[in-house]
């Protein structure tokens, strides 16, 4: 798209956003193209702007939701039958909708209203395209490597629900979806695709406006805070005209307040002529940002994480304690549910101050922490089929020191680049888009596994707390005990 197009597109969106009752939007402010360093639109301030000033505020009707849409008054079985549980249900006892599926059908419905749609101004900005792994080629995603995204991205899991909730519903009542006198239907597959699409939109753009304030589910709260999807099965989902318009970072200016009857935007602390306005998206790894947003930042590679699953953990333990492939399947499968979940490496990156800023160091000496107890753990299996391959402590947390390195140097192996190859191939300038991208990603997570490495063999020639707890029993202890 041309800039002036793309210009011409701002000030329509603008235009209508302004015309919204209820809705300001601060002169200190102004849409802008980012697109030459492939972060779309953006907002930036024109003059310095201080710290706590209102920069906008959006009118709950602005809101796209299942409230505000007209689409579950005009089919209200919809909402209650047909999008009911989740695919994976087996019993459909719960008989609440699924916000995420009926939103997807909120958006079909009002993209196809068209200029009936009293979002049309704002569908004309939303992109079309991503670059999330969802659409990426297999060659593309090979350059993921063994990241544990690649077995996240879940395009067959988010195919199958789409045919079997969302073209069907859409294709049973055409004569809401399409209006009248539309002539033209979508087919199958550009249902498909039209459902992919608003999916991802959801995904990267959508606000969790859940209002209520659940003391109980504080996996709720924490999204309430930041406002971003956390979970696509929260409970109140809507696309936010304008607040969507802001990008992320992880140092980062302003605040979405959406407990209110209206959803504000704020400045955080001042932003200088020229700065982008930035919203925060949380603490995410850079896999998990390439995966919900199509993008990376160096800032965020603080919070990088690798995945080790328990079954690579069970090789390590099975060969240094020299025992059949039987035996670990029996020690693996002492672990019940436990051995599905990998266990994770991450740093200790801490939270971003009150104003957006980071301020607090990243630590690396707890990387091993989870590693540790569930190397232990799972040394407590093998001991449960047979108590004489860990007759005791000290057999244990030998045997743990040596496998830690071993899994770490295993989980590293399967990436087939090494971070050094890595670093010359980000060196080249030709490397871009989606491929600079993925080796961005594999380089972060083999340089949190080296770094992994270190703090094993740092533990290893110091000793460490576990090493007194578990090897030679502390004076404390012991009388403790007795
Ligand atoms: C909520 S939208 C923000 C508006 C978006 N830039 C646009 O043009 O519509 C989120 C999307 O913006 C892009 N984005 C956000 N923050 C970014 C950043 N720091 N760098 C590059 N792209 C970013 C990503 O494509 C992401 O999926």
């Amino acid at each position: 798209m041309g800039d002036k197009e793309f210009e011409a597109q701002n000030q329509g969106f603008l235009t209508w956003f302004k015309s919204i009752p209820g809705s300001t939007f601060s002169d200190s402010l102004s849409l802008t193209d980012l697109r030459a360093r492939n972060a779309g639109r953006g907002i930036i301030a024109n003059v310095d702007i201080p710290a706590n000033t209102l920069l906008f505020t959006i009118p709950r009707p602005g809101v796209i939701n299942i409230t505000t849409s007209d689409l579950f008054q005009r089919l209200p079985d919809l909402l209650s039958k047909d999008l009911s549980g989740s695919i994976d249900d087996d019993d459909l006892e719960d008989s609440s909708s699924d916000p995420w599926l009926s939103l997807i059908l909120v958006l079909i419905y009002e993209y196809l209203q068209g200029e009936r749609s009293r979002w049309k101004a704002y569908f004309d900005i939303l992109p079309v395209e991503f670059d999330t792994p969802m659409f990426w080629s297999e060659e593309d995603l090979m350059e993921l490597q063994a990241s544990s995204v690649v077995s996240k991205i879940g395009k067959a899991e988010a195919d199958s629900m789409f045919l079997q909730k969302v073209v069907p519903a859409v294709t049973a009542h055409q004569d809401v979806f399409y209006g009248e006198g539309s002539s033209e239907k979508l087919s199958e597959l550009e249902l498909l695709n039209l459902a992919h699409r608003m999916g991802s939109l959801i995904m990267a753009y959508a606000f969790d406006l859940d209002k209520e304030d659940d003391d109980e589910d504080e996996e709720m709260e924490v999204d309430a805070e930041d406002g971003w999807v956390e979970d696509k099965d929260s409970t109140m989902l809507g696309m936010v005209p304008m607040a969507d318009i802001l990008n992320s970072d992880a140092e980062f200016n302003a605040h979405v307040d959406h407990a209110g009857d209206a959803i504000t935007v704020t400045s955080l602390r001042e932003i200088k002529q020229g700065e982008e306005v930035l919203n925060y998206y949380g603490p995410l790894a850079n896999s998990d940002l390439l995966r919900r947003y199509g993008y990376i930042s160096h800032k965020h590679r603080r919070y990088d994480v690798v995945e080790i699953p328990q079954t690579l953990l069970a090789n390590q333990v099975q060969q240094a304690l020299g025992v059949s492939d039987a035996f670990k399947d029996k020690a693996l499968s002492f672990l019940g549910e436990d051995a599905e979940d990998p266990v994770l490496l991450e740093r200790d990156a801490g939270e971003p101050n009150w104003d957006g800023t980071l301020v607090a160091p990243v630590r690396s000496d707890t990387l091993l922490s989870e590693l540790d107890e569930a190397v232990t753990t799972m040394l407590k299996s093998f001991r449960r089929v047979s108590a004489s391959v860990v007759p005791d402590k000290r057999k244990r947390e030998e045997t743990r020191k040596a496998v830690l390195p071993l899994i770490i140097s295993a989980r590293l192996a399967e990436y087939p680049t090494t971070l050094l190859e890595d670093t010359d191939i980000l060196a080249n300038a030709g490397t871009v888009g989606r491929h600079r991208m993925a080796v961005e990603v594999r380089a972060g997570e083999k340089k949190l596994l080296q770094e992994a490495l270190e703090v094993a063999a740092a533990a290893a020639a110091h000793g460490t707390a576990a090493d007194e707890d578990n090897g030679n029993e502390r004076p404390g202890k012991r009388s403790k005990a007795s």
